[in-house]
């Protein structure tokens, strides 16, 4: 299938580095001179500047702009688009019906590990281009249809914004590491490999019992673990989506 990427930030490179591998993919953007630098390290793209009329007749759109430019950028759209997924946070299928003509729309919730094709990506919208929509982000990592805009706010705060939130604990448990005296390079090795292992046990075993099966009586993880809800990071975590949350809803009423 042809899809045209309306934006090429980091989400729009992420999504065509991995959509390459299946579809065709084209980038529409607003200044030449930086496609051609994407296009560079994607060269099975095709480019195109964005004209002050954009004709998206009949195209599978894939919206990747930041939810604040969608007025301006849904004015210079004219025609009808066949799909319009939009991956804008927040931003309502309610509101982007009444910006851009489409046949079908779908919101969608991936996360920058589209680049590595292993996003965690959500979705919702018009039922019938369910397996349309499932099988083209299927070909950047895993998908998950949920059932109402709400569950994808709730989705966007746990699996979109999540990577930064994990890259934070990465990043504390290595300078962790490099305060107790050990280098840094063998301390980020050794934070990237604990995150492998953790996310495959993660697959099959709830995070409670992974937690049972390391601590052992008067150990070192029972006292780590004590640190942890000490400083109340279980309560940090679950504030951080609840809030995450809110303001994707925020976003969603502008
Ligand atoms: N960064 C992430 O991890 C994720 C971001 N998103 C969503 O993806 C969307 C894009 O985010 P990023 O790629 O991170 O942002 P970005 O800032 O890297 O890219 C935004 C793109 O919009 C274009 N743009 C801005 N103003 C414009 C205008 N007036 N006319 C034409 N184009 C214009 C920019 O040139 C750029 O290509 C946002 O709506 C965000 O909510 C969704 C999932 C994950
Ligand atoms: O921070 C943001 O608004 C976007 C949405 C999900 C990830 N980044």
């Amino acid at each position: 299938m042809k899809l045209t990427l309306i934006g090429n930030g980091t989400m729009a490179q992420s999504l065509a580095k991995g959509l390459v591998a299946n579809h065709e993919v084209e980038i529409i953007g607003r200044n030449i001179n930086k496609l051609k630098e994407v296009q560079k390290t994607i060269p099975q793209i095709s480019i195109k500047e964005l004209d002050d009329v954009e004709d998206i007749t009949g195209k599978n759109i894939l919206f990747c702009v930041k939810p604040y430019v969608l007025q301006t950028v849904s004015a210079r759209l004219s025609g009808k688009a066949n799909i319009l997924f939009s991956i804008l946070a927040g931003t309502t299928l309610d509101s982007l019906k009444k910006h851009i003509e489409a046949k079908y729309y779908v919101r969608t919730m991936p996360n920058v590990a589209a680049s590595v094709l292993k996003s965690m990506t959500t979705l919702t919208g018009d039922e019938e281009v369910k397996n349309e929509a499932l099988e083209i982000f299927t070909s950047i990592g895993q998908t998950l249809w949920l059932e109402s805009e709400k569950q994808l706010d709730i989705a966007t705060a746990v699996a979109g914004s999540g990577p930064a939130f994990l890259a934070l604990i990465a990043e504390g448990l290595t300078d962790g590491a490099v305060r107790a005296g050990l280098p840094r390079d063998l301390s980020s090795k050794l934070v990237q490999g604990l995150f492998t292992g953790t996310s495959t046990l993660l697959e099959t075993q709830h995070p409670a019992l992974i937690k049972d099966s390391v601590m052992s009586p008067g150990g070192t993880t029972a006292v780590g673990y004590g640190v942890l809800e000490k400083n109340g990071v279980r309560n940090a975590m679950m504030d951080t989506i609840e809030q995450t949350y809110n303001k994707a809803q925020e976003l969603g009423k502008k």
